[in-house]
């Protein structure tokens, strides 16, 4: 059977899905990468670890699904980058989206270019993205960036080592806070302000078209065969809201990976409300524009707990801690978690918020910190769903996917919370699956509206329970009121705070 083979280049793993040209998923694989945080505020990956993994990975997919690969497609985390030297070697460890080094340089940029960076990027500039980071190594570590001849995000290093060609695509472009989307290049003027080199970059062709194809060394390594076609592809979101069916109309896809992306397909000519913290990024379909209400700590807040009760040497396991959270009521008896383990983005965009728990008693149960931390996430989904609705959006179905998903619980608590039936999707892994799809489209294998499989509308539904509601409205004011608090506290701490060096 042909099959087109999705790559996503994750946080925490590359994961593989072939996707057979009627739509089924044959196979699936994950094979990990570590994340470093060698200072505070920096997380950094190693760049041949996405290809060891990447080739771990497809060499396990292959094995276990009888399928000739037609296309590849990639996809992967926004906003990691590496810097290649005269030599193409990579000059040190990829600083990832989580690394929030440059909230200096970000404050600095967007009081001098907000109206560009509005007007031309459709962005407020966080310091999740590369534009402040590549600031900071300018100024302090001036030595590697002179030594750079090219820069590339995460899934096009994966696609250089399968092709040789080094490109990108508008979507991952956009999320460094450096792309025009009025010319659909890089925004020249603004890095020549700046004093940063918009040569360094790779050239950008549409998410859905065909980047290079696998040359015979990757083919070696990889097992696919030589010449297959790989599409550019897109960066996760962009992938996951092809994947979660978020392609237009009112069809909300939330994934709880690391991190939680709230996801919506709009018209291009419609922006949302910045000032909300909301992104917005080219669509696969340049028809549309993908709006994006970021979770930073989505599916991390419950693995965070996940590994704190295995440090202690009695770990339990994710359907263990579902269980000790399903004893507890609905609103966790006053206990309310803030996700803010890795700072906030919408609605807040305050990347020095930090976690908490509030309300805890002598009574308090692990029960009850498991299921506020499910609880928070699904709160600060809500956030996000309220402001694509004060931005116009209409939302008719919600499709729920990603690793948290798989906790039953938490599927039922975001239903709860958010007053609205959600399906969780059968194929769960919606960025890799996007991916494919794309690389499908690029290929001249499928069209756009070919691209809602059949697993897209399958799944388990779960109704809100009406009898939660009055219980899960004074949780979220409860909690709103607690996280608006934090975003001041958090401000008003390190609005003096210099730039993160090595501490
Ligand atoms: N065995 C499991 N059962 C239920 N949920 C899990 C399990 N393992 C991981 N998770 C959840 O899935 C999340 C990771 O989802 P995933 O889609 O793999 O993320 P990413 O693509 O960001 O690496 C974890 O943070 C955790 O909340
Ligand atoms: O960078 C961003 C948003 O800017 C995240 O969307 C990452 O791309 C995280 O993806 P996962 O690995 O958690 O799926």
């Amino acid at each position: 059977m042909k099959a087109s083979l999705g790559i996503d280049i994750g946080t925490s793993a590359v994961k593989v899905l072939l996707l057979g040209l009627d739509g089924e998923v044959l196979a699936e694989r994950a094979a990990p990468h570590p994340t470093a945080r060698p200072h505070s505020g920096w997380a950094e990956q190693v760049p041949e670890d996405w290809w060891r993994s990447t080739v771990a990975a497809v060499s396990e997919v292959k094995s276990a699904a009888d399928a000739e690969i037609v296309a590849v497609g990639l996809t992967g985390q926004l906003n990691g980058f590496v810097l290649l030297d005269s030599n193409d070697r990579p000059l040190g460890d990829a600083p990832i989206w989580l690394d929030t080094r440059a909230i200096a340089e970000t404050a600095e940029i967007d009081s001098a270019h907000a109206g560009i960076l509005r007007e031309r990027g459709v962005t407020r500039l966080s310091p999740i993205a590369v534009l402040p980071k590549l600031l900071w190594l300018a100024r302090h570590e001036p030595e590697r960036l002179s030594q750079t001849r090219s820069i590339l995000l995460v899934k096009d290093f994966v696609l250089w080592k399968l092709t040789g060609i080094k490109t990108t695509d508008p979507s991952d472009a956009a999320a460094t806070a450096m792309y025009d989307f009025e010319t659909g290049d890089w925004n020249r003027p603004l890095l020549v302000d700046l004093d940063l080199d918009p040569e360094l970059l790779p050239e950008i062709g549409a998410t859905a078209s065909i980047g290079g194809s696998v040359t015979n060394e990757a083919a070696t390594e990889t097992g696919i065969a030589a010449g297959t076609p790989v599409a550019r592809g897109a960066g996760d979101v962009t992938a996951l809201a092809v994947g979660t069916g978020a392609i237009e109309g009112g069809i909300l896809g939330i994934t709880l990976g690391t991190a939680g992306h709230v996801v919506l397909g709009q018209d291009a000519a419609r922006r949302p409300d910045l000032d909300s913290e909301l992104w917005c990024l080219p669509h696969a379909n340049p028809d549309r524009l993908a709006w994006l209400g970021l979770v930073m700590s989505g599916g991390l807040s419950l693995s965070w707990m996940h590994e704190m009760f295995a440090s202690t040497g009695k770990p339990l396991s994710y359907s263990e801690m579902e269980a000790l959270a399903a004893e507890v009521p609905p609103g966790a008896s006053g206990v309310t978690f803030l996700p803010f383990l890795e700072g906030a983005a919408t609605p807040y965009g305050e990347p020095r918020m930090r976690g908490t728990f509030n309300g805890l008693s002598p009574a308090s149960t692990a029960g009850h910190m498991l299921r506020s931390a499910m609880e928070g996430v699904a709160f600060n989904v809500r956030q996000c769903v309220e402001a694509f609705q004060a931005s116009g959006a209409e939302i008719t179905q919600v499709h729920l996917a990603e690793g948290g998903a798989r906790v039953d619980l938490w599927c039922q608590i975001v239903a709860d919370v958010l007053g609205l039936p959600v399906r969780k999707l059968e194929a769960l892994n919606t960025s890799t699956l996007g991916a494919a799809m794309i690389a499908m489209v690029a290929a001249g294998l499928a069209e756009y509206d070919d691209l809602l499989t059949p697993q897209m509308v399958q799944g388990k539904r779960f109704d809100p329970d009406p009898a939660t509601s009055p219980i899960y409205e004074a949780a979220y004011r409860r909690y709103c009121t607690e996280a608006e608090a934090a975003a001041r506290l958090a401000h008003d701490m390190n609005s003096t705070a210099p730039s993160a060096a090595k501490t």
